[in-house]
């Protein structure tokens, strides 16, 4: 995405050949990257863009889901598209801080302290907390006390331990004869969670109950009644809690578990469920640090970001479909006395895939499960892997959410290349939630090509699997699905149309407007000097290579980058490719000018002909001296928006490249000086 232009696609890295023009005009080689835009009319090639690889700031990595439509040039299109989601930012960042406001008008309860049954309760959990799950259940304590009620969001990995912080939250509001309702997407989920709170609750006079379609009639009548009467205390279901038109007699805290699954036909009943109650909203999908600052206040956020201790990274095997492989993996997970999910989503060719798999192992004892299957029917077929009775789950997705099953430490995925990035990080995260090595194969059908992005999307969950990485970039689909976890679904379209990014910033610089805070977006700054900056092939060969580096050196030349942020890159090109050449010392002086000019506020540092033009240049009086000191020739244009300095020449000839950063570094400590720490140009 360039920041004028708008969304293009990236065709190459090209070297050319440029001239500083003017009577001693100096010939230097510059890289550009090549971006394609839409075409001005139909039926003509699509327009091409060259950006200079050390301008690269004005570029940043499109994300939206699905494929964006590419711009076309000029900036009328992009100008539309930043438009329309910046209303609609507009409309979120107001309903959000309406919200907000709301929350903290209303009167919710304040809880008191920790009961002594609340330590009993916490001390008989069987394993040691995760500092993270402790933290965030002292945030959530603290949360519940205050009179304000409670909405926090608690994101993390799957496996990571959330229900136990639920666990101790309803607990709490129990303690204090508040009653507690936990929403979550699947039947399967509502049972596993049942399962985990009824055995946490043992011991204790609480009563939790179902509510899904796995209960009878009557028994969901019961439950019902109880609800209203006060005589239970908890109730975990699905959307059926919301249909049925629940009565709490007194509801103290929601839980709601993966809202983003739940459709805005749901939407109105739970904002009426949700009022004046706490609320404790789970997640595993990764909700970006952009989306939490410009959120910050008005939502809590909780995370848990460091896995249960002794949790192994998943092997992750990608590869063709075959036979042997799968029987082999299905052996070795029987061998040691586990079990297998077979995930194969559709639900004519399950059958049969399930008997081929017991052709292919016949010592497997093998279930189906699958969503079009009748109630009872799907839980006898849950209950009995559940209870090992059957060694190998063959079933579609529905297991993507739920049955948190430590014995199961395998699962092969069928057809995986038509799993988008996070469903496939969620089926993975079925496995390893013990302390076994556990093991994921993703296959594809060899006899049908793979996509490219399909074989991109396996090779990233291939390689990244190390716990809670949250796969940051490549899971952006899922960082989106946490945005529509937080900002509601319906902004999907508009992500798409500016990208991931540049929503997250409009949505941060909405909620500061409208907060009345000033909003100081990045002055968008060009510098252009007719130096050798940039990475010659002889230094790094690999277009992709060379692409990372400069968008590496782009972020540390940035404003928010930290001072070392520049040297650390050359550390770091330094260990990988030797000793930089006086092309990339040129790049990297650049980059340390940029930052310098960035620094100084400027939007403007570009040599034209002899001169160099340095904008916006109001100098106060005592620094117009200065200048007429300093540089008697220079030109301060009406308004101060623009200073025009001639360039120094050495005898007549153009200054070195290192010789004509020095100066324009010196310039700008001379006339724009910063209140940083960071070396000058000059100085270094
Ligand atoms: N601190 C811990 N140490 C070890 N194991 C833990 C810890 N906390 C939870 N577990 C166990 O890890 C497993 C996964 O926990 P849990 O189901 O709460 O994860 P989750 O974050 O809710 O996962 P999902 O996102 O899939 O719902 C459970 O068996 C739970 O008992």
């Amino acid at each position: 995405m360039h920041s004028t232009h708008g969304i293009g696609k990236f065709v190459e890295l090209v070297q050319r050949e440029v001239s500083s023009g003017g009577r001693n005009a100096v010939k230097t080689q510059r890289e550009y990257l090549v971006l394609e835009y839409a075409p001005a009319k139909r039926g003509y090639p699509g327009d091409k863009l060259f950006v200079p690889t050390d301008q690269l700031d004005q570029l940043s990595r499109y994300v939206g889901g699905e494929a964006p439509v590419l711009s076309k040039m000029g900036g009328s299109d992009w100008a539309a598209a930043k438009g329309k989601a910046r209303k609609a930012v507009r409309d979120i960042a107001v309903e959000l801080v309406k919200l907000y406001s709301a929350r903290m008008a209303s009167k919710g309860h304040a809880f008191g302290p920790d009961t002594p049954w609340q330590r009993e309760l916490e001390e008989a959990f069987p394993f040691a907390e995760t500092p993270d799950q402790l933290q965030t259940i002292d945030e959530i304590k603290a949360d519940m006390e205050k009179p304000i009620p409670m909405d926090r969001l608690l994101s993390g990995d799957v496996g990571f331990g959330k229900t136990e912080v639920a666990v101790r939250a309803a607990f709490k509001a129990i303690q204090e004869g508040k009653q507690v309702a936990m929403l979550v997407p699947t039947t399967l989920l509502a049972k596993q969670h049942l399962e985990t709170f009824t055995e946490r609750f043992a011991g204790f006079p609480v009563k939790v109950r179902p509510l899904s379609r796995f209960q009878t009639a009557k028994q969901a009548r019961e439950t019902v009644d109880g609800l209203a009467d006060g005589t239970v205390d908890m109730v975990i279901g699905t959307h059926r809690i919301l249909t049925e038109k629940v009565a709490f007699k007194d509801l103290g805290l929601l839980i709601i578990d993966e809202e983003q699954r739940f459709g805005v036909e749901h939407k109105d009943s739970l904002k009426k469920l949700k009022t004046g109650v706490d609320i404790l909203a789970m997640s595993a999908t990764p909700i970006p640090r952009t989306l939490e600052m410009a959120v910050t206040g008005i939502r809590e956020m909780s995370t848990l970001a460091t896995p249960p201790e002794e949790r192994h990274p998943i092997l992750t095997y990608v590869g063709p479909r075959s036979d042997k492989q799968i029987a082999a993996a299905i052996r070795r997970e029987l061998l040691r006395e586990g079990q297998v999910f077979f995930v194969h989503n559709r639900v004519q060719s399950i059958q049969r895939v399930a008997a081929q798999l017991g052709e292919l192992v016949p010592e497997a004892r093998i279930a189906v499960a699958h969503g079009q299957m009748g109630e009872h029917q799907l839980e006898q077929v849950v209950d009995d892997f559940w209870e090992r009775r059957a060694d190998v789950l063959v079933s579609t997705t529905i297991v993507e959410t739920g049955l948190d099953i430590s014995n199961a430490n395998t699962i092969i995925i069928d057809r995986a290349d038509k799993y988008g990035l996070s469903q496939l990080h969620q089926l993975r995260g079925r496995v390893g939630r013990g302390r076994e090595r556990a093991y994921a194969y993703f296959l594809y059908d060899e006899n049908k090509p793979l996509s490219e992005t399909a074989a991109d999307r396996l090779e990233t969950i291939a390689v990244n699997n190390d716990l809670g990485s949250g796969m940051q970039v490549a899971l952006k689909d899922l960082e989106l699905r946490g945005a529509g976890n937080l900002l509601g679904a319906e902004q999907a379209g508009h992500i798409a149309g500016v990208g991931f990014d540049l929503y997250l910033r409009m949505i941060g610089e909405a909620v500061s407007t409208f907060r009345g805070e000033e909003v100081d977006g990045p002055a968008e700054l060009r510098l252009e000097l007719p130096v050798a900056a940039r990475i010659p092939e002889d230094y790094i060969d690999s277009e992709r290579l060379r692409l990372e580096a400069y968008q590496k050196l782009s972020a540390a030349a940035a404003v928010s980058a930290k001072d070392d942020a520049i040297d650390l890159v050359v550390e770091e090109l330094t260990d990988r490719y030797g000793r930089p050449p006086a092309e990339v010392e040129g790049l990297l002086a650049v980059a340390r000018l940029r930052r310098r000019a960035a620094q100084a506020g400027l939007t403007d540092v570009v040599a034209m002909g002899p001169n160099l033009r340095v904008a916006p240049a109001r100098l106060p009086e005592s620094m117009r001296i200065r200048l007429q000191r300093l540089y008697p020739k220079a030109k301060l244009l009406a308004g101060g928006e623009a200073l025009v300095v001639p360039l120094p020449t050495a005898g007549g000839a153009a200054l070195g490249d290192a010789d004509l950063i020095a100066w324009t570094g010196q310039l700008l400590d001379q006339l724009f000086p910063v209140a940083t720490t960071a070396a000058s140009p000059a100085a270094s």
